[in-house]
């Protein structure tokens, strides 16, 4: 059935507690903004102590538990977009399209997924219907949900025909 984007659900999944005053006060910010446009919800999962001289398998090892705990938060029905850092480069016209469309075809779920400091599982990129990259460049996983919620906002502005800045 087709529905609004002021139905759909929109979840965004991180791995770990935002830390950073500065982050926080930006996310709560744009989650303020685009609550008025959606229903939209953060789900923080705890991350695994990741020290810097791990082994590969332990790098492996705290990614499958992390990913573990993101696929107990999703549904079947969800469609699920992992940020990766070697996935799709959307502009912000396409993610606002992308959006629409899974609006238009009846995809009341959404969510978003955010690896931490050591990444996805394949678990988890498997079961992810999209991979979205920002850029080549690695960010900061606390960083990202901030350029993401920002730009899940611009969307909802482009989608609606809102002014917004360029
Ligand atoms: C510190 S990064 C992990 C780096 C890890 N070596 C990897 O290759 O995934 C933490 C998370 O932030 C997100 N991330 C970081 N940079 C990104 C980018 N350029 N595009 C999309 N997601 C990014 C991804 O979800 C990633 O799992």
């Amino acid at each position: 059935m087709r529905k609004g984007l002021d139905e759909v659900n929109i979840t965004l999944i991180n791995v770990g507690k935002l830390k950073e005053k500065y982050l926080k006060q930006g996310i709560e910010e744009y989650t303020k903004r685009l609550n008025a446009y959606a229903n939209i919800q953060i789900i923080e999962v705890a991350d695994e102590k990741a020290p810097e001289n791990m082994s590969e398998l332990e790098m492996l090892q705290v990614k499958e538990k992390e990913g573990e705990r993101i696929l107990s938060k999703l549904s079947t029905d969800t469609y699920v977009i992992a940020l990766a850092i070697k996935g799709k480069k959307w502009s912000s016209e396409r993610l606002a399209k992308e959006l629409d469309n899974l609006a238009t075809y009846g995809k009341s779920k959404i969510a978003f997924v955010i690896g931490g400091s050591v990444g996805l599982s394949d678990a988890v990129l498997q079961r992810a219907d999209e991979h979205l990259s920002f850029s080549d460049m690695t960010f900061p996983h606390q960083l990202i949900r901030l350029i993401l919620v920002e730009q899940i906002y611009r969307a909802f502005r482009i989608n609606r025909n809102e002014p917004y800045h360029k």
